[in-house]
């Protein structure tokens, strides 16, 4: 169940801690429920209402954090998740041996009537006074060489003002993991704030990303609803960050794209193509539908009949044709392309950056409620969709057969 694989997935996280030591344990078990009434009395008496997405955004920040809590604050997380969700308490007390699930259902109980909102509110604030061991690892600051700890395979660097966000997973044409997705996210939200004036997306090898890592869904433990909940939500804030990211996004895309590494181009304000590039969209073959807001940007940009060939019928096209169709700025030949394309990112990062960041957002803020819509939206049908006989058979048979696009 999505409540309890919450409260295990942070004692996984905490390895040796939650469950480490009996004693810790033990502590939780006896003084769980009066810790919880401190905690449930004091931070009630807020007036604020968290919405659905600040819950959601919640939820999320915890399953990244890169710290242990300690035990108090996972009993907390989880007794507030609980009731936000759940409401009071509705399930038997553990047998006396299972400390852990005593202590849990102590602190659920603890909470007695508080409604959902208040304690849907109260995780949302007890996240956010979490936050700086939250995000200790988000590459935030100045904008300098350095790559994102947590993985080799999204590697941020800066030159010239400008940060450049590489796809590092060549052997695997760029396929992009769950962790990947997180790192993104938080590389951008980091490039949102340091001292670049354009931010570039580009991939390593000779494939630009071939989208989605079709192993995601087999790779994680939990139950299906549970994971698709999760990939739901992590996929709604990568494809958030593009559409919020304040300052010119211009992609690189040296080699084939495959995907969401195609859709998400949409919410660029240039891309740049190597003429070995290729665009698709294999949806409709996957079993799957599109996201990354293409639903409503690319029949905006190539108009209906051309995006429906590619989000429907998942037509290949080339970089001359994307670009002929709006979705691509400009080709250049393969063996000048880093060339031409960096000359060109040299000379506008030189721009004012304050007349840069304000003249995207004359061009993108109007519709920006309308593409979180979207999102919201893509994400919602998505995870139906993975659900589907359809979208397992062809996960498997990529895998089985090696069945190529
Ligand atoms: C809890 C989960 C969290 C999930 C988080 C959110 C999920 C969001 C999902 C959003 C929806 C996304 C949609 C998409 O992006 S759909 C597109 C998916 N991509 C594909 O279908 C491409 C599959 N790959 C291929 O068809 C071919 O590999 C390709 C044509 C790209 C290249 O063929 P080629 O012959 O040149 O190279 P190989 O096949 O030998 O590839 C080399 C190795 O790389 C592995 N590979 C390539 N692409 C992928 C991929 N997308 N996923 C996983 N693995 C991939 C390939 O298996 C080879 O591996 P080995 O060397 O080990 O065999």
């Amino acid at each position: 169940m999505h409540t309890h694989s919450q409260f295990r997935w942070l004692v996984r996280r905490g390895a040796g801690v939650a469950c480490g030591t009996r004693h810790q344990i033990w502590a939780i078990a006896l003084g769980g429920r009066s810790l919880v009434s401190k905690w449930f009395s004091s931070s009630s008496r807020t007036a604020m209402v968290a919405s659905e997405k600040d819950f959601e955004n919640a939820v999320h920040q915890v399953k990244l954090l890169k710290e242990d809590p300690g035990n108090d604050a996972k009993l907390k997380l989880y007794a507030l998740y609980k009731q936000a969700t759940e409401g009071p308490c509705n399930v038997p007390k553990p047998r006396v041996f299972d400390f852990l699930g005593r202590a849990k259902w102590d602190a659920w109980t603890a909470l007695g009537s508080l409604p959902k909102e208040t304690a849907r509110q109260n995780y949302v604030d007890f996240v956010s006074s979490l936050r700086p061991s939250l995000t200790s690892s988000s590459g935030e600051g100045p904008a300098a060489h350095r790559s994102l700890p947590e993985s080799e395979d999204v590697v941020v660097t800066s030159k010239d003002s400008i940060t450049v966000i590489t796809l590092n997973r060549p052997a695997k044409k760029n396929a992009i993991t769950y962790q990947m997705y997180q790192d993104i996210t938080l590389a951008l939200k980091a490039a949102s704030k340091d001292n670049s004036t354009i931010t570039v997306f580009t991939g390593n090898g000779n494939y630009y990303s071939s989208g989605n890592d079709l192993s995601n869904f087999s790779n994680r433990s939990g139950s299906l609803q549970q994971m698709y909940a999760e990939s739901a939500l992590t996929l709604r804030n990568f494809v958030d960050s593009f559409i919020d990211f304040p300052k010119p996004l211009v992609a690189l895309v040296n080699g084939p794209a495959v995907g969401i590494a195609v859709t998400v181009l949409g919410l660029f304000d240039a891309v740049y193509a190597s003429d070995r590039a290729t665009f698709h969209t294999p949806f409709s073959s996957l079993g799957i539908t599109p996201e990354g807001c293409s639903s409503y940007t690319f029949p905006k940009i190539m108009g209906p009949a051309k995006a429906a060939e590619m989000l429907i019928f998942g037509k290949k096209i080339t970089a001359r044709e994307a670009c002929a169709q709006g979705l691509v700025t400009e080709v250049f030949p393969h063996n000048t392309f880093q060339k031409e394309a960096w000359a060109r990112l040299t000379a506008y990062a030189k721009n004012p950056p304050k007349a840069m960041r304000i003249g995207k957002q004359l061009l993108r803020s109007f519709g920006k409620e309308t593409l979180h819509a979207v999102n919201a939206e893509e994400c919602r049908v998505l995870q139906e969709r993975w659900l589907s006989e359809e979208c397992v058979n062809a996960i498997q048979t990529f895998f089985s057969k090696k069945g190529k696009l």
